[in-house]
């Protein structure tokens, strides 16, 4: 049968890119597909994908490339080397893998600006891979004592391994868009040994792209810029919706002088909130749930108790109320409790900081590495600080202030009581109180699902999370119950039962869209979800493309706008102040949903395009 007049031909041998990667490999045409412009092509191993006409080059023109690039040093003349997946050598595996991956990248880099480019990859980007080389040496010299550095050196060379193997064992054999049901046909590419190198190198080449991703939050500047801002806006929010009629024209609000903000006594009561959560926190109670593989191939257990300790938590609450303790303390020392939960999280940044600095290289998150000690405190730099099992980051996300956000909430209603002179808080307030109570429970009752959560698998720890967990979550998100405290607002039934309504909706959305990703990231051959269609990566993970990460990319965003809406519309429109919350949240899901697509598009490349291009819209469907 004789192909279309198309610019590759049946039988061609050219270059094909290895989807997710700047790599190409010799391929041999086998067939085009005029109805969706694939050409299906067959690596040197026998592995076939269908690849788009600009995934492929013409085999003579990269030749000649790589012969005048073969002039520099070795990177060049290995590159000009064309091999299959399945062709690489054993022998140079470590430095293959990192050499292939910065070849990769000049790729991209115009030729005047390759060399330095290439310098910077191989300097930068190393470290890990040269340790891999060490160990290697070491396995080497079984025979001989062994220090102990070197022994966990060599540790870490087996679990890269182990993840090769995992990842080429995932690998699928096609690049296509299919329901997994009937996925059956496709054999994935064959654990081949030599092809552990070669999934080394397309590691190497996602580490190495995801490295040189360009700053966040607005770079350097950006991290000097935040650092200020976020408790100025913080100090901004609590003086305001103290003030009778809070409105943004009231700036700069009247500062208490510095005696005012630092109460000793509040300190404390924070340090033992704290406390009080890391007792129940690292208590033999609940299950030990396995997070998402590191770099290094290992899970991390995390005790996934948080259900629990926030029904201890209200139940120490409602004994402490009975005993006669006041908590409308929590109301009338508001401020000096946010400045003492604020200089607990800068002296935990600081602590984060200092150790990320003797951390080894692999612990550190992809990202907050910058070399900048500004962005880097703000960004956060290890992925997972621990003290042994006790995981600082998913302590703080989790515990104090998410269950700190409900006591806030449950005493500015008993302050509303009081200020207003109710035998029960208003319904305004109860809505506040449940909506919000429910998203927290709903959090910790699913506390296994944030495991999957971009703040846990890719952020850093450091100001900016330390902040937003130990400050801004508890003390910006009660916004509407604190405002209501001393700006009641009476809802009809109708209005409440609509916005009952809507709060109903949004959750149903949140709940059911993360469940979905979460069940599928913890078992993509899940067959309750067999019915959904994936799109097949380069990294051997799938991407959902139907169901609710069908209808939009960032489903459980909208469910979460929704919920939010939900919770300012109680306190009416006569200030902006209880809308904070809701226009705070559209900017952060927006630059959350643009982090992460880019992020995505690194990891998946041409993959996640055709997700893209499947499912068109980032949160509200025909609108975003
Ligand atoms: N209340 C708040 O202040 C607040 C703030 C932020 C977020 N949230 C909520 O927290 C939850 C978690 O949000 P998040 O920002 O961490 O993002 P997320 O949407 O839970 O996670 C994004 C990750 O999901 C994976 N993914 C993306 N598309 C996929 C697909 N089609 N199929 C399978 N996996 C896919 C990707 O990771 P991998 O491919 O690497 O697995 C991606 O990096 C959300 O519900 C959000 O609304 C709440
Ligand atoms: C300092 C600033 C402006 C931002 C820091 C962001 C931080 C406050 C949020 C980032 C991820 C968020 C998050 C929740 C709370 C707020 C964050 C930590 C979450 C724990 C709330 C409860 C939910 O059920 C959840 C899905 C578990 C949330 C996960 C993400």
């Amino acid at each position: 049968m004789k192909m279309p007049t198309v610019k590759y031909q049946r039988g061609d041998t050219v270059m094909g890119r290895w989807p997710g990667s700047s790599l190409y490999y010799e391929v041999k045409v086998l067939r085009f597909d005029a109805k969706s412009q694939l050409y299906t092509v067959i690596y040197k191993d026998g592995t076939e994908l269908e690849l788009k006409e600009q995934d492929i080059k013409s085999a003579a023109g990269f030749q000649t490339r790589s012969r005048s690039r073969s002039r520099s040093r070795s990177p060049g003349r290995r590159r000009s080397r064309s091999r299959s997946p399945a062709r690489t050598t054993r022998r140079s595996s470590s430095r293959t893998a990192a050499v292939v991956a910065a070849a990769a990248i000049t790729d991209s880099v115009p030729p005047s600006r390759r060399d330095t480019k290439l310098k910077d990859t191989l300097e930068v980007r190393l470290s890990p891979l040269q340790q891999t080389k060490a160990a290697e040496n070491n396995s080497n010299n079984k025979h001989e004592k062994k220090e102990e550095k070197q022994k966990e050196e060599n540790n870490m060379a087996n679990k890269v391994n182990e993840t090769s193997e995992a990842k080429v064992e995932a690998e699928p054999a096609r690049y296509n868009l299919r329901r997994r049901k009937d996925d059956g046909g496709a054999k994935p590419a064959a654990a081949e040994p030599e092809q552990q190198e070669e999934v080394a190198a397309k590691m190497a080449a996602t580490l190495t792209a995801t490295l040189s991703t360009p700053l966040d939050f607005g770079g350097k500047l950006g991290a000097y810029f935040w650092l200020l801002f976020l408790p100025a806006w913080v100090l901004f929010l609590v003086l305001q919706v103290n003030l009778e009629d809070p409105s943004l024209t009231n700036f700069p609000p009247p500062l208490p002088p510095l005696e005012a903000l630092l109460d000793v006594q509040a300190f404390g009561f924070v340090i033992l909130w704290i406390l009080f959560q890391a007792v129940l926190y690292i208590l033999p109670v609940g299950k030990l749930s396995e997070g998402m593989p590191l770099r290094s191939g290992e899970r991390l257990k995390y005790r996934t108790n948080g259900f629990f300790a926030i029904v201890v938590s209200a139940v120490a609450v409602a004994a402490a109320v009975y005993q006669g303790v006041d908590l409308t303390y929590i109301h009338s020392h508001f401020l000096q409790l946010a400045v003492a939960s604020f200089l607990i999280s800068v002296l935990l940044s600081v602590y984060l900081y200092v150790r990320s600095r003797y951390t080894s290289p692999e612990q550190l998150a992809l990202g907050g590495n910058s070399g900048n000690v500004v962005y880097d405190f703000f960004k956060g730099r290890e992925l997972n600080p621990r003290i042994k099992d006790f995981d600082l980051k998913f302590f703080c996300e989790m515990r104090p202030g998410l269950i700190g956000w409900c006591l806030i909430n449950f005493a500015m209603a008993l302050a509303e009581m009081k200020k207003q002179g109710l035998d029960a808080p208003s319904n305004p307030m109860i809505l506040v109180n449940l909506f919000q109570l429910l998203y927290v429970v709903d959090g910790l009752w699913n506390e296994e699902a944030i495991l999957t959560t971009m703040d846990l698998m890719h952020d850093g720890f450091g100001f900016m999370l330390a902040f937003g967990d130990l400050v801004w979550v508890p003390f910006t998100y009660t916004m509407q119950s604190y405002y209501l405290v001393s700006h009641p607002n009476p809802l009809s039934l109708p209005a409440l039962t609509a916005i009952v309504i809507l709060k109903l909706v949004g959750f149903y959305i949140f709940r059911k869209s993360n469940s979905e990703k979460n069940a599928f990231r913890r078992n993509p051959s899940d067959p309750k979800l067999s019915y959904l269609k994936t799109i097949p990566t380069a990294t051997g993970k799938s991407l959902l493309v139907s169901g609710w990460w069908g209808v939009v990319r960032h489903p459980n965003y909208l469910g979460d706008l929704i919920m939010a809406l939900a919770w300012s519309l109680p306190c009416g429109f006569s200030h902006l102040l209880p809308w904070y919350y809701m226009i705070y949240f559209i900017i952060l899901l927006v630059h959350r949903d643009s982090r992460d697509m880019s992020e995505c598009r690194r990891k998946y490349g041409s993959a996640w395009d055709e997700y893209c291009r499947t499912v068109r819209y980032r949160i509200i469907p025909r609108v975003y």
